[in-house]
């Protein structure tokens, strides 16, 4: 038995709220990488077409030895791929570097305001959703405008966003947003690409105070928020680490004090002007 909770989608699906990112994991990496992950029990993988490494955790796929109905795969349609028909084309390349017949997950990954095409894309997900190439559509980066007109002008609502957020971008206004439309929030650089934000005093102080990391004290502070979160790290020790985020819980005053640490400062690109 898993100890990772799951999280309720609004097509009844169930994802895993704990994760593992393979962004900027070298391909050459990556197999060995994610075979270390399995082995700590993590049964969910968020990559993505731009990653560049669909192909080898596939072959951790096949090689762990796990059940397809074990795992919550994720990968992501490249901004090159916008469109209706582009969009299905890449799900389909991806199906093949992965060895899947599905996903579990499939994301938009940019709005891209340049091409402004992401109604056309949404309508070939949930062509490829019919088709049953994934069992969950959703999207990442979009802000409440995209969200309004995907709500406007189509007829499934996403599942999930994944957008940036972590204690210095804690997305109130989007979170809300969610809230109110029965979408999930996914959190990328969930404990702010490490370097930094681990430093910090309140979080060195709320770690000390249970015996944990400030890695730890981020990541359940995530979790208790509601939050999926999928850490990347190519270093075994903190993979096991950042799984271990079961065993405490963290008192109204610590998420108070995690909550006092919003700057609004975006670590990654801005998605109504990224465009590439
Ligand atoms: N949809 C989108 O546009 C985006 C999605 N993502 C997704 O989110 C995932 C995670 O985000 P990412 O940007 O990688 O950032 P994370 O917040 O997961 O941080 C990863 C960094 O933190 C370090 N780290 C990991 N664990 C610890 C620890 N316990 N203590 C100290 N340092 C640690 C890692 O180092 P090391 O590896 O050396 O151990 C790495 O440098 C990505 O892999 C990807 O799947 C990310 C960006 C954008
Ligand atoms: O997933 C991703 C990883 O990070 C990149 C740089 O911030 C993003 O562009 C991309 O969306």
């Amino acid at each position: 038995m898993s100890d990772v909770p799951g999280i309720e989608l609004n097509n009844g699906t169930v994802i895993p709220q704990l994760g593992f990112g393979v962004f900027q994991i070298d391909p050459s990496d990556t197999a060995e990488t994610v075979l270390t992950a399995f082995e700590a029990g993590y049964r969910h993988i968020d990559t993505a077409q731009m990653y560049g490494n669909e192909a080898e955790v596939g072959e951790a796929i096949a090689k762990s030895g796990l059940g397809r109905d074990e795992l919550w795969i994720t990968t992501k349609c490249n901004n090159s791929n916008h469109g209706y028909d582009d969009a299905q084309r890449a799900l389909d390349e991806s199906l093949q570097k992965l060895g899947l017949d599905a996903v579990d997950l499939y994301l938009i990954h940019w709005p891209l305001p340049g091409k402004d095409l992401y109604v056309d894309t949404w309508k070939g997900f949930e062509k490829a959703h019919q088709d049953g190439k994934t069992r969950t559509i959703g999207v990442s980066n979009f802000q409440p405008h995209h969200l309004d007109k995907l709500l406007e002008e189509t007829e499934t609502v996403p599942a999930i966003n994944q957008i940036e957020l972590h204690p210095h971008m804690q997305q109130a206004g989007l979170r809300s947003y969610h809230e109110r439309h029965g979408i999930r929030t996914e959190a990328w650089s969930p404990i702010g690409q490490g370097k930094g934000l681990l430093d910090a005093p309140e979080l060195v102080e709320i770690a000390q105070a249970h015996g944990k990391s400030a890695a730890q004290v981020v990541l359940r502070w995530h979790v208790q928020l509601g939050n999926i979160i999928f850490p990347k790290s190519v270093t075994p020790d903190r993979i096991r680490e950042n799984k271990d985020i079961f065993d405490f819980e963290l008192t109204h005053e610590d998420m108070q004090k995690i909550d006092g640490m919003e700057k609004a400062e975006r670590l990654g690109p801005d998605p109504d002007t990224f465009a590439r």
